[in-house]
C-alpha cells in the first residue's frame, strides 16, 4: 500500500475578515463535498447562524473547562470572546473523509500548520481594504466593528507569503472556479495514487 494512499489533507480557508473565506469555502465544500470542522466560540449566534452548522455556540465556562482539559488544538480571544478548534474533531471526521476545510484568522491557521504539517493547506484570500470595508457592511455589519477588523488588515495580509496559495477575490465565481480546481488536483492525485 502507497503512503499516498493514506494522506489526509486540511484546508484551511484564511485571510482578513471580510474576504470571502465563508461564502467561498461553503461553496467549494458543497461542491466537491469536503467535511467541514466547525469552531467552537463563546460568542453569541448572530440573525441567521445556527448551532452546528456555522459554529458550536457554547459558554465561556464550558469553554475554559474544555481548553483545562487540552481539547483544543488552537484557540485565539478576539473582541472578547474565544475561538477554538478541538483535536478530537479534526481526527474524528478525517477518520471517515480524507478531506477536510475549515475557516480561520490567519493565527489559528498557522497554529493548525505547526500542529498537523503538510497535511495542512492554506488557501489564503484576500482583496484591498475598500473592497473588504464595502463587503462587510453590506453583509449588515457594524461601521465600529468593520473598522475594529480592518485595523487588523495589514497584520492579516502579512502571513500571505507563509501559505501554500493565495488568491485575490475580486469576482467571486472566478475564485470559487480557481480554488475547486486547486482542491481537485489533490483529490485526482489520490484517486491516480490508489492504482
Ligand atoms: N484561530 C481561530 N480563528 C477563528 C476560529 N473561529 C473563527 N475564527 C476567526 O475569528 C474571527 C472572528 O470571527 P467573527 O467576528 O465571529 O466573525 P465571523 O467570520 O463572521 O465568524 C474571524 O476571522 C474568524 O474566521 C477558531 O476556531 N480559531
Ligand atoms: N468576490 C466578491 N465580490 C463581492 N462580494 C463578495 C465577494 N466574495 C464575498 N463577498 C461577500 O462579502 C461578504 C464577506 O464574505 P464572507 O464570506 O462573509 O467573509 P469572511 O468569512 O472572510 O469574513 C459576504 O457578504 C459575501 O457574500
Amino acid at each position: 500500500m502507497s503512503q499516498a494512499k493514506e494522506r489526509r489533507h486540511l484546508f484551511v480557508f484564511t485571510g482578513p475578515d471580510g474576504s470571502g473565506r465563508k461564502t467561498i469555502a461553503d461553496m467549494v465544500g458543497t461542491t466537491l463535498e469536503l467535511k467541514k470542522v466547525l469552531s467552537y466560540t463563546t460568542r453569541e449566534a448572530r440573525q441567521g447562524e445556527q448551532e452546528d452548522q456555522d459554529y458550536h455556540f457554547i459558554s465561556a465556562d464550558a469553554f475554559r473547562t474544555e481548553e483545562r482539559n487540552g481539547a483544543f488544538v488552537e484557540t485565539v480571544f478576539i473582541g472578547g470572546f474565544y475561538y477554538g478548534v478541538k483535536k478530537a474533531d479534526i481526527e474524528r471526521l478525517w477518520a471517515e473523509h480524507r478531506f477536510v476545510y475549515v475557516i480561520l484568522n490567519p493565527e489559528g491557521a498557522h497554529l493548525l500548520k505547526q500542529a498537523f504539517g503538510d497535511a495542512v493547506i492554506r488557501l489564503f484570500l484576500y482583496a484591498d481594504r475598500e473592497a473588504l470595508r464595502h463587503r462587510q457592511l453590506e453583509r449588515g455589519d457594524g461601521v465600529a466593528l468593520v473598522e475594529e477588523r480592518l485595523a487588523h488588515y495589514e497584520a492579516a495580509m502579512s502571513y500571505l507569503p507563509q501559505c501554500e496559495y493565495a488568491f485575490e477575490n475580486v469576482d467571486l465565481s472566478h475564485t470559487v472556479f480557481s480554488i475547486t480546481n486547486v482542491i481537485e488536483q489533490y483529490l485526482n492525485r489520490q484517486l491516480l495514487n490508489l492504482d
